[in-house]
């Protein structure tokens, strides 16, 4: 094995995976720099998902290496992968997935208080992340009582409490509204670049890859230097479709 560049907070280097024998990565390879927002960007089922899984050690690949800083992420037993999971990356998916029995600001607190952190403390945080994202004012409400929008800015206050040092965003719009989705993007993007946290975006959208710093197309699951106007038009129907 040998170690990723010093300069790349994630580093991966020709991954495969397989989903029951159909392949979803061939050979992808590639290095995120500390604080970098990196877009991955590719038409439905080219990949992406399957990336950012392997990229955060929720899947192993069935070939490849992929680090974190210094750490062989492939190597790691599933109760490691798990630790590093939750004290140093987070993610947000295309739907909010809240606790439904917890109010936004408990919501949102949630990993801070499984971290053992106080509860004063814990709130505190959550409290000033819900009010970053403007929805301070929905604190005490539960999510059924929340716009998606609203819940959707809920899981990125829960993404971004901790302070993790990835984030890994799988078209986190994708669920709302254009203009709520775009919103969403920019206030994460801007919340990630004050804190210098690496976030490693998926998205369908070309408008939303313009806030990243770099951007790695994928096409049926391999790495291409850019879309070909097929596969961006492509991109631009499913957009409308969501
Ligand atoms: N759990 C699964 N079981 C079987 N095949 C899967 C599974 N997950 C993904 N795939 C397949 O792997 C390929 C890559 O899927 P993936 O979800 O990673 O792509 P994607 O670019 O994120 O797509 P989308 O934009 O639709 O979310 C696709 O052909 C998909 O059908």
């Amino acid at each position: 094995m040998v170690a990723p560049p010093d300069n790349d907070v994630l580093w991966a280097r020709s991954l495969n995976y397989s989903h029951n024998g159909s392949p979803a990565l061939d050979s992808v390879s590639l290095g995120v720099r500390e604080g970098e927002i990196l877009a991955v960007n590719g038409p439905r089922g080219s990949g992406k998902t399957t990336l950012l899984r392997c990229l955060s050690g929720q899947l192993v690949p069935q070939e490849g290496e992929v680090w974190f800083n210094s750490s062989p992420v492939h190597t790691m037993s599933a109760p490691l992968r798990e630790q590093l999971r939750r004290d140093r990356f987070s993610w947000i998916g295309p739907e909010p997935s809240l606790v439904p029995e917890l109010n936004a600001w408990e919501n949102a607190a949630l990993p801070l208080l499984m971290n053992g952190s106080s509860h004063r403390a814990a709130k505190a945080a959550a409290m000033e992340w819900l009010e970053r994202l403007d929805i301070g004012g929905c604190a005490r409400k539960r999510p059924y009582a929340l716009y998606q929008a609203q819940r959707q800015r809920v899981a990125v206050a829960r993404a971004l409490v901790t302070t993790p040092a990835v984030l890994f965003a799988d078209e986190p719009a994708a669920a709302l509204h254009l203009t709520d989705g775009a919103q969403v993007l920019r206030t994460l993007t801007t919340a990630a670049r004050s804190h210098r946290i690496t976030v490693v975006l998926a998205t369908l959208d070309e408008e939303l890859t313009a806030l990243a710093d770099r951007t790695v197309s994928l096409v049926d699951g391999r790495r291409v230097s850019s879309l070909r106007p097929s596969e961006a038009e492509g991109r631009a129907a499913c957009s409308l479709s969501v």
